[in-house]
């Protein structure tokens, strides 16, 4: 929507203290004004004057109370049409949810179709349809409207149904339609009420606009739509009788913008996120998650990401990231470690979906919608590639300082400001000069540093670097990684760092996760890795693939023998029992223990379990 005030608060207020005076007048006029609006004068077309404001009509009667009168007719139909088009969209965006799933792909579509054709176009068949008259104009207008309410509402019903407590009141037994009375439309209420107020500029204007070409309101009866139309036929000779009305429909249109305005921006997301927890099943009690540390950042607990047929990419990971700590995740592809990052930033891939006991950064709940705000800012994300990390068509400038401007509210120069000291900060040389470069016009290192500098610029609590280094070469991944280190150290900046590369992971981090399959299956400090002290069989194959940390000079490094299941495919048990070397008979059958190590960290192998009799000396 467009941001019509730099304070929405007040654009709020004045939105609905001006809507609340033009209602007041609406009230009021017929019954002030009303004798002066209709009493013929037998000066016709007079122009404007202390007795006529805004001059005569063609019958001699005073165009300012008519346009007083008209007042209340128009904002009665207005508020009418808005209603029918909410009811009547918010009615069948619901239905389209709770229908099956072919049902509901094929009203998805159709209200697609209707949502692009204009409102008016439609407004003018079903006008057309019914016949002129302002109640045929009313449900034309409220019809042509309905298609965005039903779109809306079938979106955002769809995206909180992924929600937790949606799917556990589903598992509960909890009938659809009290999940939609009870879980879904009050959460989906406040970008609903800020439609309606849009709707009610449209409609507004919509409604005019047919009164104008003769299809609304009929004589006797009046609205601004008609006065503009009868006041046009004189606009040299008296222009008084078209602004009368021309006004009062312009500044009622921008007060419900401003209301729109205001709603969308005083959306406080936790005031919502207080209502979604008080619409939700009380969950069950659940015991804190192990080993969370006092000083957690960032804490995941139990992260599970499903594709919708129910298989689990990553199948329950746990683990927590401390103020100013660089954790690394490294493991084979497609072990999950993108997805495990990825559901942190709240940037999944439509077709999965993540649910987790516990997602937070900081105070922000990352299992429910955050606002984009604070996302935008308090994560900054790394990505692999830099060719694709932006947009091939837009200049360095305007992409580096986006999330600053439109978030952070920081003025052009400041932006470009900041962004200057940033580009410096990564040894970008001529920084002033990149801005005003496309992405092409950088090398791949050149491009990575700026992807790094954009990342940072509005001082995210966390960076989250995806293999940020794999595409470069070496010369320019060691520059790189010794940036990360550098801003680490300087800003105290939190990072998950992904690698499937365990020696820059042991290059550059303070804590590692080895994940398998989907799951963590050690976790230890950098110093026991760079020292070999690791226990998992699995990381250990990993150590033992990487030459430059273990093995002899000349020796070549060792594979590890086999592939990791598919996700569809994994055992019930342990998912590395296939390949392991340390393999016992229960191993893909039974969970494996998380078997705690020397360095604080655990292992999570049935071959580390202590022997009973060991663990009862
Ligand atoms: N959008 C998707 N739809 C279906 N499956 C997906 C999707 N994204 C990832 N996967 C699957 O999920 C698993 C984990 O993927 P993920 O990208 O997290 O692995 P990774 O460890 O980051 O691997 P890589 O190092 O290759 O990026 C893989 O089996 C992958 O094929």
């Amino acid at each position: 929507m467009i941001r019509w005030t730099k304070r929405p608060a007040a654009g709020l207020a004045a939105g609905l203290a001006g809507l609340a005076l033009i209602a007041a007048v609406g009230i009021a006029a017929p019954l002030v004004w009303g004798e002066d609006a209709g009493r013929l004068t037998g000066a016709a077309r007079e122009g404007m004057s202390a007795a006529h404001l805004l001059g005569t009509d063609a019958l001699g009667r005073d165009v300012l109370a008519r346009t007083l009168v008209a007042t209340r007719l128009t904002l009665a139909l207005t508020l009418l049409a808005t209603l029918i088009a909410g009811t009547l969209g918010i009615g069948l965006g619901t239905a389209v949810w709770v229908s099956g799933p072919r049902i509901r792909e094929i009203g998805l579509r159709l209200i697609d179709v209707m949502v692009s054709y204009p409102a008016v176009i439609l407004a003018l068949v079903v006008a057309a349809v019914l016949g002129a008259g302002g109640g045929a104009a009313v449900v034309a207008i409220g019809v042509a409207w309905s298609p965005s309410f039903a779109r809306l509402t079938a979106n955002l019903a769809a995206s909180v149904a992924g929600r937790d407590h949606v799917a556990t009141a589903r598992l509960m037994g909890v009938p659809p339609l009290r999940i939609l009375t009870r879980h879904l439309l009050p959460n989906i209420a406040e970008p609903l009420l800020v439609l309606l107020s849009v709707c009610f500029a449209g409609t507004l204007t919509a409604l005019s606009g047919l009164s104008f070409i003769g299809l609304g309101v009929q004589p006797p009866s009046y609205d601004w739509g008609a006065l503009l139309d009868t006041g046009l036929d004189a606009v040299y000779t008296n222009p008084g009788e078209a602004l009368g009305p021309a006004l009062a429909i312009t500044l009622t249109g921008v007060l419900a913008g401003f209301v729109g305005d205001g709603l969308a921006a005083s959306a406080d997301p936790r005031r919502a996120r207080a209502a979604r927890r008080a619409a939700a099943p009380e969950p069950a009690p659940r015991a804190p998650a192990p080993g969370v540390p006092a000083d957690a950042l960032l804490v995941v607990d139990d992260l599970r990401v499903a594709l919708p047929d129910g298989v689990e990419l990553v199948a329950g990971v746990s683990f927590a990231v401390r103020r100013g700590e660089i954790v690394g995740v490294v493991g084979e592809s497609g072990s999950g470690k993108s997805l495990t990052a990825m559901a942190v930033a709240k940037l999944l891939p439509e077709q999965v979906h993540a649910t987790a006991a516990a997602l937070r950064l900081a105070d922000l709940d990352l299992t429910a919608p955050a606002a984009p705000a604070r996302l935008a800012t308090e994560i900054g994300v790394v990505y692999q590639d830099p060719a694709t990390s932006f947009n091939p068509g837009l200049r360095m400038g305007g992409q580096i300082t986006e999330a600053l401007r439109r978030h952070r509210r920081v003025g052009r120069a400041d932006a470009r400001r900041r962004a200057v000291r940033a580009l410096t900060s990564v040894r970008v040389t001529s920084p002033e000069h990149r801005l005003a470069q496309h992405p092409h016009e950088l090398s791949g290192g050149l491009r990575q540093r700026a992807m790094i500098a954009s990342a940072v610029l509005t001082e995210p609590r966390l960076l989250i670097a995806d293999e940020p280094t794999t595409a470069l070469d070496v010369t320019v991944q060691a520059e790189v990684l010794a940036l990360l280190r550098e801003i680490n150290e300087r800003d105290g900046t939190a990072m998950l760092f992904i690698s499937h590369d365990i020696g820059v992971i042991a290059a550059l981090c303070h804590r590692v996760l080895v994940m398998y399959a989907g799951r963590i299956v050690e976790e230890l400090a950098v110093g026991d890795l760079r020292r070999g002290r690791t226990r998992h069989p699995y990381t250990r194959a990993l150590l033992a693939a990487t030459p430059r940390l273990t093995g002899p000079a000349g020796e070549p490094p060792a594979t590890v023998p086999g592939r990791p299941p598919e996700p569809g495919a994994r055992p019930a048990g342990c998912a590395f029992a296939a390949r392991c070397p340390r393999v016992l008979p229960h191993c893909a059958d039974e969970a494996p223990p998380q078997v705690p190590s020397d360095g604080g960290g655990w292992a999570a192998c049935h071959a580390l379990r202590p022997e009973p009799a060991e663990s009862a000396r």
